[in-house]
C-alpha cells in the first residue's frame, strides 16, 4: 500500500476544512500499521481514503498498485459492529461470503474457519441481539476477513468495550494478523493499544494530520507469545511512554 502526497479537504470555499496531509507512506505487505493521534487529527479520514470510500483532494492512494476499490480492496471494521440485528451470526457471515463471491458450496467450511479464527465457535445460530458487544465486534471482524482481500482496516474497533473484553480482542486481532499475514491498518487514540498491536506506529500531528513520528516496533509477534507477559515487560512499557509523549507533543505542536 502506498500513499503519495495525500491531502484531503472537506467542504468548499470559506467552509473548507483541511483534514489531512500531506502524508507519504509506504506500507509493505504483512505490516501491522497503527495510526495514533489526538481527536480530529484525521485518522478516520486517512482510513476512509485507504478503503476507497473517499477520493483524496490531492495525491494518490494505491493498494496492490491500483487505486482502492470500496468494498473490494479492504475488509473494514468500524467502531460499532454495524451488523444486521435481525439476522443470526451465520446470516451475517453468509451475506459477507456472498458479497465476497465465495461459491455457496464453500460457505460451511469457510464459515467454520472464520468463526474459529475469531473465537466464536458454536454461536452460528444465535441472533445478533443475543450476543454481547464484544462478540458482535468479533462477528464484524470475521465479516471483514470473509473476503480474502489484501488489506484489513480497523477504525477504533474496541473503543466502546470494557477494558477486559478490549484486551482479549486485542490479543485475538494480534494473533489473527500474525496468522493471516494480512496488511493491517488500525486507528486508535491509545498509546497502549498501539504498542501492543503494531509492528509500526505512525503518530499524526493535529489536523490537518501529517506524520509526526514513524516508529518500528520490534516486540515479538506470532505463535507462542504470552500477551499478558508482553504487556508487563519493561520494553513494552518504555515504548508506551515514548508513544504517549509523542502523541501529546504532536497534538500541541
Ligand atoms: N464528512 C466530513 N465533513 C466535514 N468535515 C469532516 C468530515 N469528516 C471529518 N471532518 C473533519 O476533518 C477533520 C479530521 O476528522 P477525522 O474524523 O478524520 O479525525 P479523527 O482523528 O479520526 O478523529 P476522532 O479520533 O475524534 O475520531 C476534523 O476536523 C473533522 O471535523
Amino acid at each position: 500500500m502506498q500513499l503519495d502526497d495525500v491531502r484531503h479537504e472537506y467542504g468548499r470555499g470559506r467552509e473548507t476544512v483541511a483534514a489531512v496531509g500531506p502524508v507519504d507512506l509506504r506500507v509493505p505487505a504483512g505490516e501491522f500499521l497503527v495510526l495514533v493521534g489526538a481527536s480530529g487529527c484525521g485518522k478516520s479520514t486517512l482510513l476512509r481514503l485507504i478503503a476507497g470510500f473517499e477520493q483524496p483532494t490531492h495525491g494518490s492512494v494505491r493498494v496492490s498498485g491500483a487505486p482502492p476499490r470500496p468494498g473490494t480492496s479492504a475488509g473494514v471494521v468500524f467502531q460499532t459492529p454495524r451488523l444486521f440485528p435481525w439476522r443470526t451470526v451465520r446470516g451475517n457471515l453468509d451475506l459477507a461470503l456472498r458479497y465476497a463471491g465465495v461459491p455457496r458450496a464453500r460457505w460451511p467450511e469457510r464459515r467454520a474457519e472464520l468463526l474459529a479464527r475469531v473465537g466464536l465457535e458454536g454461536t452460528e445460530r444465535r441472533h445478533v441481539w443475543e450476543i454481547s458487544g464484544g462478540q458482535q465486534q468479533r462477528v464484524a471482524l470475521a465479516r471483514a476477513l470473509a473476503a480474502e482481500n489484501p488489506l484489513l482496516l480497523l477504525d477504533e474497533p474496541f473503543a466502546a468495550l470494557d477494558a477486559l473484553t478490549r484486551e482479549r480482542l486485542q490479543d485475538d486481532v494480534r494473533e489473527v494478523a500474525a496468522q493471516t499475514g494480512r496488511t493491517t491498518v488500525f486507528v486508535t487514540h491509545s498509546a497502549d493499544e498501539a504498542v501492543f498491536l503494531g509492528s509500526r506506529i505512525v503518530v499524526l500531528t493535529r489536523s490537518p494530520g501529517t506524520v509526526a513520528l514513524d516508529l518500528p516496533i520490534g516486540l515479538p509477534r506470532g505463535g507462542g507469545v504470552d500477551a499478558d507477559q508482553l504487556r508487563e515487560s519493561a520494553e513494552f512499557n518504555a515504548l508506551r511512554t515514548e508513544v504517549a509523549h509523542a502523541v501529546k507533543s504532536a497534538a500541541a505542536a
